[in-house]
C-alpha cells in the first residue's frame, strides 16, 4: 500500500489558529503534458494558438525584432485560415474538441485506471496543454490546491526536443516559480529507446501488417522536423528518432530494405531534417515500391501533423507519383500496450516517493 508522508497543521500548533492556511492530505500529481491545439477552427481561435505557439523562443529561435513583425503582420493573417480548415477536415464534431484532446482525455483516465489501481487515492493523474487550454498553469495549481506536494511532470513526447519537452517543462517550472511552498518536482526522461514504448510501436506494426492484403514493401516512420541547425546546435532529437527506428527494425527481425526514417512538417524556408517524408513517399513509388505504410513514432496521439499531414496530404504524394497502396498505422494513443508502457515509465519514476 502507498504511503505518502504528510505534514497537517495539527503538527503545528503554534500556527493552528482560525487563519491557518488549509491543509490537505499530501498526494503525488502525474502530470501529463502535450503540445496543445486550438479551442476552435475559427479564425480568432487558430490565431490565438498559432500567436502563442509560434512565439515560443524554444520552437522558433529568430530574434523578436526580425520574428515578431514577420509573425503578426504575414503569417497570422493567412495561416489560421489555412490551418483552420485542416483542422476542419479532422476535427471531432460530437465533442467540438481536435482529436489531439479527445486522445489526451482518453489517454488520461486510462492511466488515471491502471495508477489507481497501484497507489489507490494517493496519486492524482491529469493533463494539461503547453499553448491553449487546459493549460500547465491551470492544472498545476489545481494540483497543489488538492494537496500533492510531489509532482512528477511528464511531456509525452518519446523523444526530446527543445520545440517540445524543453518548452514544456520551462513552463512547468515557471509555474512553479510562482508558488510560495513549491512542491518536490520530478521530470520524466525521454522514452525513445524503452522496451515497452518499442513493443508498442511493433506490435502496433505487426497488427497492420497482417490486416494488410498485400504486405507493404516499406514501413516509413515519419518524424516530425525540426530545422537542421537545431541538431548542429546540440539537440538530440534526430539521434533519438533514428535510434526509434533501429530499434524497431531490430525487434521486429527486418533488414534496411523494409524500414526507413523521415521528417515531415516542414515549416519556413530554412533546411530542416531530411529526408522529407512528402518528397521520400514520392521517390518510393518512382522506384516501384509502390505499397507502403506510414508510421509516427514520435507521436503520442493522433493529431493534425498525422491524420491530416500523413494521412491526406503525404499519401496525395504518394500516390501522385505512381503510388498504389498507402497504410497509414495509426499512434500508440489510448491502445492497452501504450498505456502500459506509460504507466510502467510513471511507476518507475514515483519509486522512492510512493511505493
Ligand atoms: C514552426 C516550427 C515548429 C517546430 C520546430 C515544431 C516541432 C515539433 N512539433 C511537434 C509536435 C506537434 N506539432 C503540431 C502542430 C504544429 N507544429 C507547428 C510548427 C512546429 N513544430 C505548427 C505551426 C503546428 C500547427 C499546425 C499547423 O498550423 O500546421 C502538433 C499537432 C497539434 C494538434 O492540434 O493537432 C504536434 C503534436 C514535435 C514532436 C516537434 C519536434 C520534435
Ligand atoms: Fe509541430
Ligand atoms: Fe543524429
Amino acid at each position: 500500500m502507498s504511503d505518502v508522508k504528510s505534514i497537517d497543521a495539527a503538527q503545528c500548533p503554534a500556527h493552528a489558529p482560525a487563519d491557518h492556511p488549509k491543509m490537505m492530505p499530501a498526494k503525488v500529481g502525474v502530470l501529463l503534458a502535450n503540445l496543445g491545439t486550438p479551442d476552435g477552427t475559427d479564425y480568432w481561435s487558430m490565431r490565438r494558438y498559432l500567436g502563442e505557439f509560434l512565439s515560443d523562443k524554444r520552437v522558433v529561435d529568430y530574434s523578436a525584432w526580425v520574428w515578431q513583425p514577420l509573425l503578426q503582420l504575414v503569417i497570422l493573417t493567412k495561416r489560421p485560415f489555412t490551418s483552420g480548415a485542416a483542422y476542419r477536415s479532422i476535427w471531432n464534431e460530437d465533442a467540438d474538441e481536435s482529436p489531439l484532446l479527445t486522445i489526451t482525455k482518453q489517454q488520461t483516465a486510462a492511466m488515471k485506471d491502471q495508477l489507481k489501481a497501484v497507489y489507490g487515492e494517493d496519486v492524482i493523474v491529469d493533463f494539461c496543454m503547453r499553448y491553449g487550454n487546459p493549460s500547465t498553469e491551470v492544472k498545476v495549481k489545481e494540483m497543489i490546491a488538492a494537496g500533492c506536494q510531489k509532482i512528477l511532470f511528464f511531456p509525452l513526447y518519446p523523444h526530446y526536443a527543445g520545440a517540445t519537452s524543453a518548452t514544456a517543462n520551462d513552463q512547468f517550472f515557471r509555474v512553479l516559480m510562482k508558488e510560495k511552498w513549491q512542491p518536490i518536482a520530478r521530470i520524466v526522461e525521454p522514452y525513445f529507446e524503452d522496451d515497452a514504448y518499442i513493443d508498442a510501436l511493433a506490435q502496433s506494426i505487426e497488427t497492420a501488417y497482417a490486416k494488410a492484403d498485400t504486405k507493404p514493401d516499406v514501413l516509413v516512420c515519419s518524424y516530425h522536423g525540426v530545422p537542421e541547425r537545431y541538431l548542429r546546435e546540440g539537440d538530440p532529437y534526430h539521434c533519438q528518432c533514428q535510434k526509434t527506428t533501429r530499434l524497431l527494425k531490430e525487434r521486429l527481425g527486418w533488414d534496411d530494405s523494409q524500414i526507413i526514417t523521415t521528417f515531415q512538417s516542414r515549416f519556413g524556408p530554412e533546411k530542416w531534417l531530411q529526408p522529407y517524408t512528402v518528397e521520400e513517399v514520392a521517390r518510393l513509388a518512382e522506384k516501384g515500391r509502390t505499397n507502403i505504410a506510414v508510421c509516427a513514432p514520435a507521436f503520442s496521439a493522433d493529431c493534425i501533423e498525422t491524420l491530416e499531414e500523413i494521412n491526406e496530404e503525404i499519401k496525395e504524394s504518394f500516390e501522385h507519383a505512381g503510388g498504389e497502396h498507402f497504410t497509414y498505422i495509426p499512434c500508440l494513443n489510448d491502445s492497452p500496450a501504450h498505456i502500459d508502457a506509460l504507466s510502467g515509465i510513471v511507476r518507475r519514476n514515483l519509486q522512492g516517493w510512493i511505493d
